[in-house]
């Protein structure tokens, strides 16, 4: 083959998909597609392929029918709810190879029968739906909600999500685990608290090495968490160059590498006032680099804005699986999680007690 031809720019028989799982203290698992069919298309200026899919998926043995959207970068997969590593094409039929990446070729004729199809941001739908309807999978939303400010909705799998409870949970217990936080004047967090990393101290505002409870160590962040979050602002980045050309999206949401990871989980009169995270160092504060927060549980009003009135504040709700992003311009903004939701919001979202929140930094 051609070396300047893209392998393949689309093609209508048969793959699989392997997928590690990333991260999580049991032994590497793994989840398997299944007699797929696809195409793959390759963005260039994104540097991204997209691969359109449908086929049988195997999610801890469960078989399930669904098709979808996923995504990989050209040499660095993102992939099948970002947990893509491998695309293994040795059983596919047909490999087209065009000259041109614009090229389309023709579907198999039961492709996209079922259900429209979701492009622009939508980009992914996610395999891992609990949704009743085999074919109605949850779309996947990514958003600028402001410059820096990035919200990639349902972006960590229900497999993810699992994992991260889990590690977690028995973190938690351990040395340097949850514990209940008070401020200098003695009142109490509305929250329990983890630090991964260093250790954030509420009643001094400082990191240190050591949990000021039990004088432990914290525990290191699992390489999986620190993938995750990596990968999350590549995929702002391509969200920025999407919406304008013209930027480097480094400027506006520089990449970071996490060794801090603050883990609060509310239970249901958890709260956390607006407030703006600075006490990373002079050097992360200067430079901007982003906080990356992941959310798991319950669904949660998180307000944002400018200052610390909360009736000026901005609202969006993070749901599961949800990772906000800000950075940059963004980076001191004021937010917080009001403590109790609407009720429509409960009533439309089967709000509960319980959240989970991760929020990783650089410091
Ligand atoms: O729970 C959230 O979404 C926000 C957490 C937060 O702002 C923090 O830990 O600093
Ligand atoms: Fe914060």
């Amino acid at each position: 083959m051609n070396p300047s031809q893209k392998p393949i720019s689309s093609f209508s028989g048969y793959f699989s998909i392997t997928a590690e799982k990333p991260f999580g203290n049991e032994s590497p698992a793994e989840e398997t597609l299944q007699s797929c069919r696809g195409k793959e298309v390759i963005d260039e200026k994104q540097f991204q392929s997209n691969y359109e899919l449908e086929g049988i998926v195997n999610v801890g043995g469960l078989q399930e029918e669904h098709s979808f959207l996923c995504r990989s970068r050209t040499g660095d997969d993102l992939g099948l709810r970002s947990s893509l590593k491998t695309v293994d094409l040795s059983e596919h039929e047909g490999i087209v190879n065009v000259g041109s990446l614009q090229e389309e070729h023709s579907f198999p004729t039961s492709f996209g029968k079922k259900k429209k199809k979701v492009y622009s941001n939508n980009v992914e739908k996610s395999p891992y739906s609990n949704s009743k309807s085999k074919n109605v999978v949850e779309i996947s939303k990514q958003e600028i909600l402001r410059p820096g400010m990035v919200l990639l909705k349902h972006y960590i799998s229900l497999r993810q999500q699992i994992d991260i409870v889990n590690t977690c949970n028995s973190l938690g217990e351990g040395p340097g685990g949850f514990y209940r936080p008070g401020y200098k004047d003695g009142a109490k967090l509305r929250l329990q608290m983890m630090c991964l990393g260093m250790n954030w101290d509420p009643q001094t505002r400082k990191y240190d090495k050591v949990h000021p409870v039990d004088n432990c160590e914290p525990p290191e962040i699992p390489l999986g968490l620190r993938l995750l979050v990596e990968r999350a602002i590549k995929d702002a980045h391509c969200l920025i160059k999407k919406d304008s050309d013209m930027v480097n999206p480094e400027d506006i949401l520089p990449s970071m590498s996490p060794n801090i990871c603050i883990v609060n989980f509310y239970s249901v009169h958890g709260r956390l006032g607006l407030h703006q995270d600075r006490d990373e160092s002079r050097e992360s504060l200067h430079k901007r680099l982003p906080v990356v927060s992941l959310s798991i549980g319950d669904s949660a009003e998180f307000l944002y804005g400018d200052g610390r009135e909360v009736e000026q504040a901005k609202k969006v709700l993070l749901e599961s699986g949800d990772v906000l992003l800000f950075g940059g311009e963004s980076r001191m903004v004021f937010h917080g999680v009001p403590s109790s939701a609407p009720e429509p919001l409960k009533a439309k979202t089967g709000l509960r007690q319980g959240r989970l929140n991760l929020t990783f930094r650089q410091f």
